[in-house]
């Protein structure tokens, strides 16, 4: 507990600090902020497998009515292949990142990938496939840009899949293997979602606005200390250890939050109407 405690207070953020009910209580307005945010865990609920998660109407609506309170500096930042966060949210017009970084989407336009080695990786997906057939209590979802062993349905098995994929890819010089919920992961190592997010911030709609990061995962740990960095904003969703100055619930507790945010909004603008 000591530790927790001086860690946080060398890096000077309070780890439990509860989630201010408005933006502009932390000295941003929606015209100034470019809101970034993590899909899995964030925005919609954990479930017990990748394809099981549920994207309601009102989360798409919630989206739309972000997008144009940011004058479309809104960006989803996730892990997941791009095309699937374009399946689950179809109607969604803001930017979006896939393959933690990887893949890159603005104004309806896929940019070209990164550039990796396409021959290397298909070597350790068919391993790693192999390791699923034999031992059918993970599941491998089969990415783009990498390969993720998932145990949520047999947490036991976690040490055999990390001992398999640390031998698997020990010292290789272009991926690298990282941890999320109840899943390991391999993917290139110069990709990640502060890059992605620095990426990001370079889009007219989005270059000079103040950051709002939000996310669950040990995954954007590495983007909210890049944001906190850049003296941006930086939530965490869940419990856990983080980087990230304020905290809240869960997903449902988040999207309240970001509710709260566009009706206030709108509430000031038809004040001002009148
Ligand atoms: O960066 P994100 O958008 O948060 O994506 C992170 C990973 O999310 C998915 O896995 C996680 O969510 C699943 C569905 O809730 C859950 O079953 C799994 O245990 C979680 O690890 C997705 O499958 C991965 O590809 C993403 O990298």
């Amino acid at each position: 507990m000591q530790q927790h405690l001086d860690y946080y207070s060398l890096v000077g953020f309070k780890p439990d600090s509860t989630l201010p009910d408005e933006l502009d209580r932390l000295g941003l307005s929606a015209q100034q902020t470019a809101l970034l945010v993590d899909f899995d865990g964030t925005l919609v609920d954990i479930a017990p497998t990748p394809g099981s998660i549920r994207v309601t109407s009102s989360d798409k609506a919630l989206l739309d009515q972000l997008h144009a309170r940011h004058g479309g500096a809104l960006a989803i930042v996730s892990g997941r292949n791009l095309e699937e966060i374009v399946h689950y949210l179809d109607t969604f017009k803001g930017t979006i990142s896939g393959g933690h970084g990887a893949e890159l989407r603005r104004n309806a336009r896929t940019l070209p990938g990164i550039d990796c080695n396409f021959d290397r990786l298909e070597h350790i997906k068919s391993a790693v496939m192999e390791f699923a057939v034999i031992d059918p209590r993970v599941i491998a979802e089969d990415k783009r840009f990498g390969i993720v062993l998932h145990f949520r349905q047999h947490p036991e098995v976690e040490g055999k899949v990390r001992d398999f994929v640390g031998c698997l890819i020990e010292d290789d010089e272009e991926f690298e293997m990282q941890s999320a919920k109840m899943a390991i992961e391999i993917k290139p190592k110069d990709v990640s979602k502060a890059r992605a997010i620095e990426r990001i911030m370079q889009f007219d709609e989005f270059r000079g606005r103040d950051i709002v990061f939000a996310g669950d995962d040990t995954t954007d740990e590495v983007a909210f200390a890049w944001v906190n960095g850049q003296g941006g904003t930086t939530i965490k969703v869940g419990e856990g250890v983080t980087a990230a100055q304020y905290r809240t619930a869960n997903p449902a507790s988040f999207k309240k939050w970001l509710r709260a945010q566009f009706n206030s909004a709108q509430l000031k603008l038809a004040r001002q109407g009148n």
